[in-house]
């Protein structure tokens, strides 16, 4: 039975999710506090760890660095306002595997945790024989790459020159700088350039500089010799000699320290590397995409990446826009995630009313293609008939970028505008009713405060 640890000072939300999700089959301890969770973590074993972004002790990036020393391996879903959605995307850079956003909705909920649950399982620790070490099977981390078979090229100018890129940079030994902000598909392009290269079959591995634990680093890459440190209790593969033949990827490549910033220089320049306490050298063959979303000549500049490393790795650079100056590609990947989520979800949602084709084109897209999935997944998931509409979208969506939708003619602002009061009411009721009229509840439960709640009460002549 997979098991979830909840950390979330909301002692309502931690009973509603305990209950729900055992009974969905789910192990559920709980935490009200990030160190309380740090707790459970150093004597429990958990596959997953859902955690409120806004705990009272701790932020949500310290815990999430605080967590990845204790076991770099969890799955963690952070649970974020959805006015805290820019905030909640950055969370990515430092290892978070996904958000969910406020109100929760169970089946949402469960559709993410499963999703994020098998995504994890497939980049954890898999047996593989190793032939030229006779035989023995060796205990190994390799990404599953079969994910590159839903690479989507999108319909923009922008996308079907990334596209060309890749086919052009894939089949030569180039080291790839991929760039550009979160949730725009770095990683998945550094997937598909290894599967158009000669290296297929062989190991993508894919290691979250950002995410990795400077303590750990120098050993998760290059790994170590028993005894070279205080735990290091046996020998162990970095993911060098893991990935030997195959791709690494590097994600936010600007984490790296200086002292690892120097081997790695090493390894591109001598295809070498030697493990931490050990006094031999290992020949190496991988081939290095790295990727970062700051701007690597700045980050050079301000003396964090060495100016050689960045030459080495900068053989071709790939830049990817962000969603918001792609319009062309928004409709194109919400019909796409809308495909995915009705099939996955076994609903028979087809399509996207115009109104909400209007407002996904005009919305700024914090978290890029990532957000875009979330959002249109819990579209289907609210969505009742074949078409998704306004009331289906996050009320930030539809409220605040009215201003921006310059195709809604003027008359139509007054509807729109009724449409997204209608399922913000009907969000305020649900709420109550779930909370039993608790207005306190009802106003944490919506992340708004007590005043805010009573003002939109007033407006929507609500009265419990
Ligand atoms: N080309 C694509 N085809 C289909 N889905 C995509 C594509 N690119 C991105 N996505 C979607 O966006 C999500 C984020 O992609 P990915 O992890 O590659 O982004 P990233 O830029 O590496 O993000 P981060 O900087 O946060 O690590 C994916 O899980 C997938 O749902």
């Amino acid at each position: 039975m997979p098991s979830i640890l909840v950390i979330d000072d909301d002692r309502d939300i931690c009973l509603m999710l305990t209950k729900f999700l055992s009974k969905s089959n789910y192990l559920v301890h709980t935490a009200y506090t990030g160190a309380e969770g740090l707790q459970q973590l150093r004597s429990n074993e958990y596959d997953l760890i859902l955690c409120d972004y806004k705990l009272p002790d701790v932020n949500g990036i310290e815990l999430l660095q605080r967590i990845k020393i204790l076991n770099s391996t969890v799955a963690i879903i952070i649970i974020t306002g959805y006015s805290d959605v820019k905030t909640a995307v950055e969370t990515f850079r430092y290892g978070a595997n996904d958000y969910v956003t406020k109100p929760l909705y169970p089946d949402e909920l469960l559709v993410t945790i499963h999703e994020t649950i098998t995504k994890n399982q497939l980049k954890q620790f898999t047996y593989i024989e190793d032939k030229e070490h006779g035989g023995v099977s060796r205990k190994v981390r390799i990404q599953d790459t079969s994910s590159t078979a839903n690479f989507v090229v999108g319909i923009s100018e922008q996308s079907k020159k990334i596209q060309q890129h890749i086919e052009l940079v894939a089949p030569s030994d180039m080291s790839v700088i991929i760039s550009g902000e979160t949730g725009t598909g770095k990683e998945f392009v550094a997937q598909s350039i290894h599967k158009f290269s000669k290296r297929v079959g062989k190991p993508f591995m894919a290691i979250d500089c950002g995410a990795l634990p400077k303590e750990l680093a120098g050993s998760e890459l290059f790994g170590h010799m028993k005894g070279s440190f205080t735990g290091a209790i046996s020998d162990k593969q970095g993911s060098f000699e893991i990935a030997d033949g195959g791709t690494l990827f590097l994600d936010e490549i600007g984490n790296l320290s200086y002292e690892n910033q120097i081997k790695l220089l090493r390894v591109i320049q001598e295809r070498k590397i030697k493990r931490i306490g050990a006094t031999k050298d290992i020949s190496i063959d991988v081939r290095i995409i790295a990727a970062t979303n700051e701007n690597l000549s700045i980050v050079v500049k301000e003396g964090r990446l060495r100016e050689d490393l960045y030459h080495r790795l900068n053989e071709f650079k790939i830049q990817l826009t962000p969603l918001r100056d792609r319009k062309d590609d928004i409709i194109f990947f919400a019909k796409y995630f809308l495909e995915k989520a009705s099939t996955s979800q076994d609903k028979d949602v087809k399509l996207l009313s115009a109104d909400v084709q209007k407002y996904l084109r005009h919305y700024y897209w914090h978290g890029n293609l990532r957000e875009l999935n979330n959002v249109i997944r819990r579209a289907v998931l609210l969505t009742k008939g074949d078409t998704v509409q306004m009331e289906s979208l996050p009320i930030e969506i539809t409220e605040k970028n009215q201003d921006n939708v310059t195709e809604v003619v003027h008359e139509n602002v007054g509807l729109l505008k009724s449409i997204a009061w209608t399922a913000e009411r009907q969000a305020i009721l649900d709420v109550l009713e779930k909370v039993s009229y608790n207005k306190s509840k009802a106003a944490e439960l919506l992340n708004i405060d007590r005043k805010t709640l009573y003002n939109k009460l007033k407006l929507y002549n609500i009265t419990p």
